[in-house]
């Protein structure tokens, strides 16, 4: 059967068949999660895994709850007044939704990066200094590692390096949010989740953070949110299809964009809904 859209022959190769690669650990396990913005039934009855040191896309139309579910997963969401969530997020071997662990605690092990570039109106080594900073190091010289370690997983250190003191707002917007990724790894997370990171850039700048997104993997957990299927075909191992704050379906991300199980499915990553 030909492939609806085509995916990276590198993860066909991975993983060819299934979801249930014994070698792969879920770093994050989503079950029976319901949530409501008032009455508006967002997400309803989620289970999802997911899996350590790949990316998982998630898609769906606008307003099925993409946004809601990954800020939820570092419970971002819950700053919106009138949320109500039920049903269990594990991170690791904790329930993020435990009394005791503290959100701050679980937002460095879990990170995140916006839609928009949102630099601070701060230096671009300051922009990275910031989050360590914040967690107490002082140190001037750990600092500077910690920001050029940062650039460079970020694959922009060659780019910045000369001008590190001068203001982050003077980057492309490519550069912005190379830079907001920095500021991610600078916290060194487990997971980053990622919110249509590349719909504000240009296709070159799309393509850096794709090319970016796909070495981070050997690192870091990622969960991204995205509209654009070529993208989610291109640098997903697994994708989840959400539709009306369900999950429709959850595979392999080549069985999703060739053999769907869902008509659904098929009929959205066709273009024929959405
Ligand atoms: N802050 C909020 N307060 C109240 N309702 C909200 C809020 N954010 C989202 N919603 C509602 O929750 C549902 C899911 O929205 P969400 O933003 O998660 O969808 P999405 O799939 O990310 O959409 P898009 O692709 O357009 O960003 C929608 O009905 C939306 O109106």
């Amino acid at each position: 059967m030909s492939l609806l859209i085509k995916t990276n022959p590198m993860q066909q190769q991975q993983s060819p068949f299934n979801t249930n690669e014994s070698n792969k650990r879920v770093v994050l396990q989503t079950r029976a999660l319901n949530l409501w913005y008032g009455e508006n039934h967002a997400l309803k009855n989620i289970n999802l895994p997911m899996t350590e040191n790949e990316v998982t896309a998630i898609i769906g139309p606008s307003g099925c709850g993409k946004s809601t579910y990954i800020k939820t997963l570092n419970r971002m969401v819950e700053v919106v007044p009138n949320v109500k969530i039920s049903g269990e997020i594990q991170y690791r071997d904790r329930n993020i939704f435990d009394k005791n662990y503290l959100v701050e605690e679980l937002r460095t092990r879990v990170g995140m990066v916006f839609q928009k570039p949102n630099p601070f109106p701060k230096s671009i080594f300051e922009n990275v200094a910031y989050g360590p900073k914040i967690h107490g190091i002082r140190n001037k010289k750990i600092l500077k590692e910690i920001v050029e370690k940062s650039l460079r997983g970020a694959a922009i250190w060659d780019e910045v390096k000369d001008r590190l003191n001068e203001n982050a707002y003077g980057l492309s917007g490519g550069q912005q949010q190379r830079l907001c990724i920095a500021r991610c790894l600078a916290i060194e997370p487990d997971v980053i989740l990622m919110d249509e990171p590349t719909s504000a850039l240009d296709p070159k700048s799309t393509l850096k953070v794709e090319e970016l997104i796909q070495n981070l993997k050997e690192n870091y957990s990622i969960v991204i949110v995205t509209h654009n299927m070529q993208q989610a075909a291109r640098i997903s191992d697994k994708t989840a299809f959400f539709l009306n704050g369900e999950v429709v379906e959850y595979d392999d991300t080549n069985i999703i964009f060739s053999t769907p199980n869902d008509k659904r499915t098929e009929d959205y990553i066709t273009g024929r809904f959405g």
